[in-house]
């Protein structure tokens, strides 16, 4: 579970997020038209909400980047979605495309892609609209805290999702248990955590700027799972069409485990 190769190039994490991460830029890399890796991620997180199987009153997602599209199918079947990011510039795109503003992010393709899986796609606008009423807070967070929404408070969540956040935050496997062990804080008993990530990643790219990644397998995740003791865990994983130099992994996984 070693970081390794790109020993020429500085890799960036931590407080660097919140300088040298540009929303738009990662958005325009990694979810942009016709990127085939998000749709690959859209069909996956659609396959896995429609087994109705997981559910609630309130989802929150941790290390939100600016992005939506990975909870669309999520939606229906939670009441409240909260967002939140470490990154100020993130929470901005968040609120912006919330509150509708001109320059956000357009998210409408990615609503369509998703209401055309649920089988009728003239309900896309219906769906944005429900989603953004949704979106009831957007917080800092930072996952290393043992409350990760500190100094917010909150009654302990029905599902708590985090995506290529975790490990893009670690540095070896005793900060990858800790930060397992402060998420799942959040959860409520019989809770559910859905974690999505790249399988053997050391690095991403955000523009011109490399920010580092804990290199982790199968074991080394759902080691760390057991070890808060989670139960019932799956595991997933899915060949993702080759990013064209932005990631040296290839490969995605999705875990689900209960509280
Ligand atoms: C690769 S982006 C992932 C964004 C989005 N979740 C997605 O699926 O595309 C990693 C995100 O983790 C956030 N992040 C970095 N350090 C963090 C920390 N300590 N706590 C919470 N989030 C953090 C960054 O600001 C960034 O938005």
């Amino acid at each position: 579970m070693a970081n390794q190769g790109y020993s020429d190039k500085v890799l960036r994490r931590g407080v660097d997020y919140k300088s040298m991460f540009h929303p738009q830029v990662y958005l325009d890399d990694y979810y942009g038209p016709g990127v085939p890796q998000s749709a690959v991620i859209k069909d996956f997180l659609h396959s896995l909400f429609n087994t109705g199987n997981i559910n609630g009153d309130r989802l929150l997602d941790l290390g939100s980047g600016p992005v939506v599209s990975n909870h669309i199918s999520a939606a229906k079947w939670f009441n409240e979605l909260i967002f939140s990011d470490y990154a100020p510039g993130n929470r901005d795109a968040l609120r912006k495309w919330k509150n509708n503003d001109v320059d956000a992010f357009d998210w409408d393709p990615a609503f369509k892609y998703v209401a055309a899986l649920e089988g009728d796609v003239t309900k896309w606008e219906e769906d944005r609209e429900n989603f953004r009423r949704k979106m009831s807070a957007i917080y800092d967070c930072d996952v290393h805290n043992d409350n990760p929404l500190h100094p917010v408070t909150c009654q302990p969540f029905d599902c708590v999702t985090s995506f290529f956040c975790l490990e893009e935050t670690c540095a070896d496997e005793e900060e990858f248990c800790r930060v397992i062990r402060n998420v799942t804080s959040l959860l409520r008993e019989g809770g559910v955590l859905i974690l999505l990530n790249a399988v053997g990643q050391s690095t991403f790219k955000c523009g011109d700027v490399y920010f580092s990644s804990l290199s982790v397998e199968k074991n080394d995740v759902i080691k760390a799972l057991e070890k808060v003791g989670l139960k019932d865990i799956s595991w997933h994983s899915f060949q993702a069409p080759p990013m064209a130099g932005l990631s040296d992994s290839a490969q995605c996984y999705v875990v689900v485990a209960k509280k």
